[in-house]
């Protein structure tokens, strides 16, 4: 019977844009967008245990402030697996556990990689295989990033983010996020964007910043991709968030290379050219932010998948 299968951990990695170049709004109330989603290493854990009713549990790892997140049925994981459940016609309720790592909302993707890593992990432990493509169409429904979450590494991503396109990418990059105590509204972030460029504002199309991040991947060259980082949402979120601008300023005091908002925010990455030099914008960081808002991490890494027990 069904509450005899083992429990199943799946683990998803956060998400930065590289590049956010955010299009008109289109009549679905989604922006149409040319992004490229670099995968780190701040990952979440979902393990599904066979039970009698659905249910979700979640977990702060390394001083993660987990209090916002619902644990009721809004919750992205358990939103993932009944989604994957209903499709497959399976009548076998699972209890979450999600170990987070990434900060929420923060405009990381740490919700969307719970919805990831909860879909791969209900899929084997249903002995579904529905395959990567299945999962990331299934992904889609439940938010923009969640296919991303599925691939991982790197990836241009198109229509709202949803349509991904692996990129060449040489060596691996290393981060550092500062984070904020207080979260940004996805939603909130984007309309702020459309109120700045007012009714007018007309798409100005392909200006070479994706083919400057395309090169600088290809070659393997942080100072490259940091003059090369840019984000359409940054001064959006730098509005409802004006402390962000210093954020931005004293991390390329502090040494790094380039400095983005990720994403929505109000996380800021950092990027350096080597794992010593993040340590050292760390150090230089710590008296001004305190080690509690930074969090260090290298990509690409690779997309959901499910950790194999240790024997
Ligand atoms: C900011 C990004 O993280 C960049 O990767 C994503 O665009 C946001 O992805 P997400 O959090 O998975 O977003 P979703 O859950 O799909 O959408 C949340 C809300 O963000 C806004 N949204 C999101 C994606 C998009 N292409 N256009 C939008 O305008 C919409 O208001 C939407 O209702
Ligand atoms: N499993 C979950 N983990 C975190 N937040 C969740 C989860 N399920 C639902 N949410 C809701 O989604 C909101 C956004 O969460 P998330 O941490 O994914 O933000 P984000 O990283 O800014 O997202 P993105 O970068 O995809 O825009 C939270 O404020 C919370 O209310």
């Amino acid at each position: 019977m069904s509450e005899n299968r083992p429990a199943v951990t799946a683990r998803a990695p956060a998400k930065v844009n590289l590049l956010l170049q955010v299009g008109p709004v289109r009549d679905d109330g989604f922006h149409d967008l040319v992004t490229v989603f670099q995968a780190v290493s701040l990952h979440e854990d979902v393990t599904v245990t066979p039970a009698a009713d659905w249910g979700v549990s979640v977990e702060g790892a390394g001083g993660t402030d987990v209090s916002g997140v619902p644990l009721d049925g809004s919750n992205l994981a358990l939103r993932a697996a009944r989604l994957l459940a209903g499709r497959a016609g399976v009548d076998e309720p699972v209890h979450l556990h999600v170990r987070k790592e990434v900060p929420v909302a923060g405009g990381m993707a740490g919700g969307s990689a719970d919805a990831a890593a909860a879909l791969v992990a209900c899929d084997a432990l249903w002995g579904l295989h529905t395959g990567l493509d299945g999962l990331a169409a299934l992904g889609a429904e439940l938010g923009s990033d969640v296919p991303f979450g599925l691939h991982g590494r790197t990836a241009v991503g198109t229509g709202r983010g949803e349509q991904l396109v692996p990129v060449l990418t040489r060596g691996s990059f290393h981060w550092v996020f500062v984070l904020d105590p207080a979260g940004l509204s996805t939603p909130r972030v984007f309309a702020e964007c459309d109120r700045r460029r007012g009714p007018g504002w007309t798409d100005p199309g392909a200006d070479g910043r994706l083919e400057a991040v395309e090169a600088a991947l290809r070659g393997g060259s942080a100072e490259a991709l940091a003059a090369a980082l840019s984000n359409d949402l940054a001064e959006a979120a730098c509005a409802l968030a004006p402390h962000l601008t210093r954020t931005l300023a004293a991390g390329r005091d502090a040494g790094a290379l380039g400095a983005v908002v990720s994403g929505s925010g109000p996380t800021v990455a950092l990027l350096t050219d080597s794992a010593a030099a993040a340590r050292d914008v760390v150090a230089a960081l710590t008296p001004e932010v305190g080690e509690g808002r930074l969090r260090t991490a290298s990509g690409p890494v690779v997309g959901a998948r499910v950790l194999e027990a240790v024997a």
